[in-house]
């Protein structure tokens, strides 16, 4: 089971690196790999779970915060609501990646955070609002989806990762809440 023991933090280089595609069909190791990556994001957002286990809640998870420079990226984003508890996105993704975006870009209000990131950093990150993406799923078949707002915004952090690329990156170390026209912020 993954415990943030196994995350590694900013300054490990391997959150630096460009990480290797998996290999189809995918492999045992890695199909568990994503497994406990998923049950990791699910853990982290049970209150009972998340306060035995010491875990930070966290929506996306990619295997080089594991060590693991492999392209395999887990999200598992909550629907707002507590009755409809139905994530609005839950999938294990192998070899993400987007195909094409919108012109339209968008940012998340209060900023982002990373499990591989030990302190606060403020500022906008600025991302495509909207994002066609393909991956492989667990079964290894091939997906491609379409996904807008928040979801997207997850995916996009997640993919950076496998481009060794950190949310700070994006921060306009000027004025950290500068924004062009027309971005998008969304609360
Ligand atoms: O890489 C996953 N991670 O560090 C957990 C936080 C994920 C995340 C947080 C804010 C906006 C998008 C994604
Ligand atoms: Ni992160």
């Amino acid at each position: 089971m993954i415990t943030m023991e196994d995350i590694i933090r900013e300054g490990n280089p391997t959150l630096r690196e460009v990480a290797h595609e998996v290999t189809v069909p995918l492999s045992d190791e890695d199909i568990k790999l994503g497994q406990d990556m998923m049950e990791f994001l699910k853990n982290s957002q049970d209150p009972v779970k998340a306060e035995e286990l010491g875990l930070r809640g966290g929506v996306g998870l990619a295997a080089p915060q594991l060590d693991i420079s492999k392209r395999i990226i887990a999200v598992h984003v909550p629907n707002g609501d507590l009755e409809n508890p139905e994530p609005t996105l839950s999938a294990v993704m192998y070899n993400p990646k987007i195909l094409s975006h919108s012109v339209q870009d968008a940012c998340l209000g209060e900023g982002e955070g990373c499990l591989s990131v030990d302190r606060e950093v403020p500022g906008y990150v600025v991302r495509h609002n909207k994002i066609t993406l393909s991956y492989i799923d667990t079964d290894g078949v091939k997906q491609k989806i379409r996904l807008k707002n928040y979801e997207a915004i997850v995916v996009q952090h997640e993919i950076d990762h496998l481009n060794g690329v950190m949310f700070y990156d994006h921060i306009n170390p000027e004025n950290p809440y500068a924004l062009k026209d027309g971005v998008l912020v969304i609360e």
